[in-house]
């Protein structure tokens, strides 16, 4: 199966209400994307502000010094000067769109049918005489007539155009439908290849995106955390995991997707709820007991794939949902044993407990001495202590990141505090590496922009 990656998260992406991405991190990004693999970066319209241009141009010079290996496109209307400037840029490719849909016709362009088809050819055989490549995109092409369509598409493609994008601009596609279409604009217009535009209005982006690959088209348009104009388009994620498991292709590394996030989480401000598919924090930790029951006995029972293949590790979280299994092994992990009658107790205790959203390790151990009159702490004396101070980023809400540390393995207390740091976290371990694993955990976790770790020495 022939499919790529067009990323938009510098263009589309930045389209997102509230997000402005600095020149840094415009570079910044685009390398961290063509290190993914992507096969396309849309790295902006560089018509719309000096800093966007000159975004472009560095990341072009990247692109020259081989630090970049995509395809770099830029953004145009169709529009002579927009090209004129693109072209100045010396990108792979330009990618000029124009609304086609009679609602778009009418209300932005003021054009006729016919009136476009002629700005159309005019403006992509101007980007091409520029000598660069051409991609024409039909806005809101799913709103548009389809025997009109194909006429867009056959005059960009005579204009020059190798690629023509069908965007779903408002994102009403669904998945046969989109099959239909790319493989009825395939087989009418033979000579250029096709792109999916899919926003995520109806939340059915990805689908739709992989529908199109079924009906013929070669690039998929994607952004990191599928930012975009309102709800966003395809999230480069999900659709990567989804063409891995479904036709077992690599679009991307898929085990770099959590760092782009990251970085794109980061610099967006926008923050990825923590039930995102694939990259957020709880993508691959489970929590009924029937579900910890079955991941314990074999994890294919509640995991599509392999947490390891995101480079992600599985995790489970005790509350009144959890079960024996999930206890069992918590207790084990911790060194303690209970006999069965015990461990129902403790069972017991945390199912009549109400609104307690997490047992940390501690809690449990409080509560297995309740039950069983022995003095379970201080744990073994060889664990080390340490108190990690952890700065959060800026637009960052301070309570999401506590509640994701919350849940670290080995993390015992979270507290919000104020001052030079924003949070501090007790953290307790078997020995140097396995606390050189929670330090990283927390380190990782979106929000967290540096950490200061003091190791416990004595305590009174
Ligand atoms: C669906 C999508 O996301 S497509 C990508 C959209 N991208 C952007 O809008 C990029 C950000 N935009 C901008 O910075 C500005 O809108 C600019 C620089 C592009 C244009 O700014 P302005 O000239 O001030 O115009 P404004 O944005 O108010 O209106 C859009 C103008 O572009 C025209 N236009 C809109 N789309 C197109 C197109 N695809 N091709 C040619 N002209 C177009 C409109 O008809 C309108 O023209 P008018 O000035 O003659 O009325
Ligand atoms: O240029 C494209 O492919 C898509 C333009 C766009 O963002 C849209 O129509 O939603
Ligand atoms: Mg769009």
């Amino acid at each position: 199966m022939k499919v790529g990656i067009l990323d938009s998260t510098l263009r589309e992406g930045e389209q997102t209400p509230g997000v402005v991405f600095t020149m840094e991190q415009r570079v910044e990004i685009a390398k961290a994307l063509s290190d993914l693999g992507v096969s396309m970066i849309e790295a902006g319209h560089p018509a719309v502000s000096p800093d966007i241009y000159e975004g472009i141009k560095r990341i072009v010079k990247l692109k020259r010094e081989g630090e970049i290996t995509s395809e770099i496109l830029g953004h145009s209307r169709a529009v002579k000067r927009d090209v004129e400037i693109a072209s100045e840029l010396e990108v792979d490719r330009i990618a000029i769109f124009y609304g086609v849909s009679d609602i778009h016709l009418k209300a932005k362009t003021k054009t006729t049918r016919e009136e476009a088809l002629n700005v159309i050819a005019d403006v992509v055989g101007y980007a091409k005489a520029h000598g660069v490549k051409v991609r024409f995109t039909a806005e809101d092409a799913t709103r548009t007539d389809l025997n009109y369509l194909v006429r867009v598409a056959k005059t960009a493609r005579d204009a020059g155009a190798d690629r023509i994008s069908i965007a779903d601009t408002v994102g009403i596609l669904y998945p046969t439908k989109t099959r239909e279409l790319f493989s009825y604009l395939v087989r009418e217009i033979p000579g250029v290849e096709f792109d999916i535009h899919a926003h995520n209005d109806l939340g059915m982006a990805v689908a739709n995106a992989l529908a199109a690959v079924e009906g013929g088209a070669t690039i998929i348009h994607a952004t990191v955390n599928g930012l975009g104009e309102r709800v966003g388009i395809v999230a480069l994620q999900s659709v990567a995991a989804a063409l891995k498991y479904h036709f077992n292709v690599e679009v991307v590394r898929l085990d770099k997707l959590v760092s782009v996030s990251s970085l794109v989480e980061k610099y967006s401000g926008i923050p990825t709820p923590p039930n995102f598919p694939i990259t957020g924090d709880y993508a691959f930790v489970h929590k009924a007991g029937v579900h910890v029951a079955g991941i314990l006995s074999d994890p294919r029972t509640y995991e599509f794939m392999p947490p390891e293949t995101f480079g992600r590790s599985r995790d489970y979280v005790i509350d009144k949902y959890t079960g024996k299994h999930a206890l069992k092994d918590r207790f084990e992990r911790l060194g303690v044993k209970l006999d069965d009658r015990e461990m129902e107790q403790v069972l017991a205790k945390i199912k009549s407990s109400q609104g307690t959203r997490y047992f940390r390790d501690v809690d449990l151990l409080e509560i297995a001495e309740e039950v069983t009159g022995k003095v379970l702490k201080p744990r073994p004396p060889e664990r080390i202590e340490a108190v990690v101070s952890v700065k959060c980023g800026s637009n960052v809400y301070t309570t999401s990141v506590t509640r994701r540390l919350s849940v670290i393995p080995g993390v015992k207390e979270v507290m919000e505090i104020s001052g030079d740091y924003d949070i501090v976290v007790r953290v307790e371990a078997r020995d140097s590496t396995e606390l050189n694993n929670v330090i990283e955990s927390i380190r990782s976790v979106k929000g967290v922009e540096s950490t200061l770790t003091s190791l416990v020495l004595k305590k009174m």
